[in-house]
């Protein structure tokens, strides 16, 4: 069933950013998010994964357990949810809803399984892949990133592998950006968003 939560949502079109754990995307998002504060909002997910040094509560995901989130998962409170790397991590409506009433555009985080059940719903966001330059490269980030364990490490590269074939497919991607340099690939972000930061820019100038 298409979940139609998204056309009671206004505002402007949101974007959904996916690619490998370790592509970059937090990376580039919040350089995009810094740069145009008042055009871009995260929609904060929740998972049941451990906090990250660093990392806050409400900002970075809301963190709770498994059980209270498949409770709200149960009560229809999620866009869409996936298992990814022996946890859980869904987008609630609260959590875009909560961006849209600014009227910003809305930013989402999500694993490849996120993307597939977003595509069911109404929400029609433009869907942006962050690519790794090669899968050497993605395990080095991961490793130097100092966030997983090694069962998690292992983990995380399979779905990578899984995830890099899939979004191959004709028309899963508005947008590919391989994230090798990363003042190169911001770049080609902000050209690739260009059209939309202005339209959102307009509006608020002429409100
Ligand atoms: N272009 C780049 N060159 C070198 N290192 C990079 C580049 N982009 C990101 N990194 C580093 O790679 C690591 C992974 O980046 P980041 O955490 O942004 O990935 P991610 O796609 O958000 O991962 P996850 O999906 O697990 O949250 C980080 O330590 C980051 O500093
Ligand atoms: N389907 C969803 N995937 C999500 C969501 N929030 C984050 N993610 C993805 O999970 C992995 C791992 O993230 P990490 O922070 O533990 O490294 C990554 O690919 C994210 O894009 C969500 O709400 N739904």
């Amino acid at each position: 069933m298409r979940d139609s939560t998204s056309k009671a949502m206004a505002g402007p079109r949101p974007v959904v950013f996916s690619g490998p754990s370790g592509a970059g995307k937090s990376t580039l998002l919040k350089k995009l998010i810094k740069e145009h504060e008042n055009v871009f909002g995260f929609s904060v997910s929740h998972t049941t994964r451990n906090p990250r040094p660093g990392e806050e509560n409400g900002r970075d995901y809301h963190y709770v357990t498994r059980e209270a989130m498949q409770a709200a998962i149960n009560n229809g409170e999620f866009i869409e949810n996936a298992e990814f790397s022996g946890n859980l991590y869904g987008t609630s409506k609260a959590a875009v809803q909560a961006v849209q009433a600014k009227n910003l555009i809305c930013i989402l985080d999500i694993d490849m399984q996120g993307v597939k059940n977003i595509k069911k719903t109404d929400l029609n966001p433009m869907y942006i892949s962050i690519q790794p330059p090669s899968m050497e490269i993605l395990e080095k980030r991961l490793r130097d990133r100092n966030t997983e364990s090694e069962e998690s490490l292992r983990k995380r590269l399979h779905a990578a592998n899984v995830d890099m074939e899939l979004s191959k497919e004709p028309g899963m991607f508005d947008v590919v950006i391989v994230n090798d340099n990363l003042e190169d690939a911001y770049k080609n972000l902000k050209q690739a968003l260009l059209e939309e930061i202005n339209k959102v820019k307009k509006t608020k100038t002429s409100s």
